[in-house]
């Protein structure tokens, strides 16, 4: 039978600022999703290794079905297939897992049934999974996984994803504590409404980090990383996350921010060595308050989702 089997990358959602519209890939992880064409109609999650027995194997349950689902019923098709996954990168960590296994998912099957889509077609799929894992239809994990590079959601409605540059020489440093924090609870300390001074400071940072971004402008991108509007009350989520913040800081990052919803923090640095000394200060403050973390370091990922193989 037919088997297409896709990666798609971890991301690191909101960069500070940039909450629900900024999203970038990384190198160092990701999912793999295998699926093989069935004779008869119907998705069945038959395998996940990776997850610690943790996730759904049910299809309407599990993002890689959700998103399949989705596109084969836009397309009016009753196809089946067979959904082998593996997980690459931790639950609940901030670091984009079930944006991740959807995109993916969506890869896979788009060649599968012989690129029906184009590749930015494939999102608003990515984003009802999301919905269905998160509770939120949010696309700043989605776009980056499928897209790479750093992505801007401008709208939802309807969708409009804009592929940002990405600096030579800007490094990723990512530091997950042991702990896994779920999107829908660290929205809901989220506030509804915010003073206006805050959206003025928030638009200001949203455009100077774009344009940053364009003009490889690392101090530009380094006074743009604050976010007033989520940071400050999932903070409290966060044991040590201040103390952190200064070790980033002093080590030489740009600047640092939660991943995603959280617990991972991100730090983006000009360089390697940086990136890397920041890791380890990190590490050693995590330490302190009696944390245990894994430091990651990466580039920015600039393919997105890609097919591995084809048989
Ligand atoms: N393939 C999957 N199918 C269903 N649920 C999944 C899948 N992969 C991960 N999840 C779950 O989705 C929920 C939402 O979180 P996810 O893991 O994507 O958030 P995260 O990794 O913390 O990233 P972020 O905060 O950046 O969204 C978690 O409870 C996780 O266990
Ligand atoms: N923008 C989302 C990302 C979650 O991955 C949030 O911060 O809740």
């Amino acid at each position: 039978m037919r088997s297409v089997k896709a990666f798609a990358p971890a991301t690191v959602a909101n960069v500070s600022c940039g909450f629900d519209i900024l999203g970038f890939a990384i190198d160092a992880m990701g999912d793999t999703v295998e699926l093989v064409l069935k004779d008869e109609p119907g998705l069945v999650v038959v395998s996940i290794d990776g997850d610690g027995g943790k996730l759904p194997l049910e299809a309407e349950k599990n993002t890689c079905a959700v998103a399949i689902q989705a596109m084969l019923d836009e397309l009016d098709s009753k196809v089946g297939m067979n959904i082998y996954l593996t997980k690459g990168l931790p639950l609940g960590s901030g670091m984009g897992s079930s944006a991740a296994s959807a995109v993916a998912a969506l890869a896979a099957a788009n060649r599968l049934l012989g690129d029906p889509f184009e590749k930015k077609d494939l999102l608003p799929f990515a984003i009802a999974a999301e919905k269905v894992a998160c509770g939120a239809g949010h696309a700043d994990n989605v776009a980056p996984s499928l897209l790479g590079g750093f992505v801007l959601v401008r709208d939802y409605h309807p969708l409009d994803v804009i592929k940002l540059p990405v600096p030579q020489g800007l490094y990723c440093t990512l530091l997950h504590p042991h702990y896994e924090l779920k999107t829908a609870d660290s929205r809901s300390v989220l506030r509804d409404q915010i003073p206006m001074k805050h959206a003025t400071i928030q638009s200001g940072n949203v455009a100077g980090l774009i344009a940053g971004l364009y003009e490889s402008d690392f101090e530009l991108i380094s006074r743009s990383l604050r976010d007033v509007i989520a940071e400050p009350y999932r903070a409290v989520l966060l044991p040590g996350f201040y103390e952190v913040r200064e070790a980033l800081k002093s080590a030489g990052a740009l600047g640092m921010g939660i991943s995603g919803s959280g617990p991972t923090l991100f730090a983006l640095s000009r360089g390697k060595e940086t990136a890397e000394a920041v890791g380890e200060a990190g590490k050693k403050m995590f330490s302190k308050i009696g944390l245990e973390v894994d430091v990651y370091f990466s580039e920015i990922n600039t393919q997105g989702a890609y097919i591995v193989e084809e048989k």
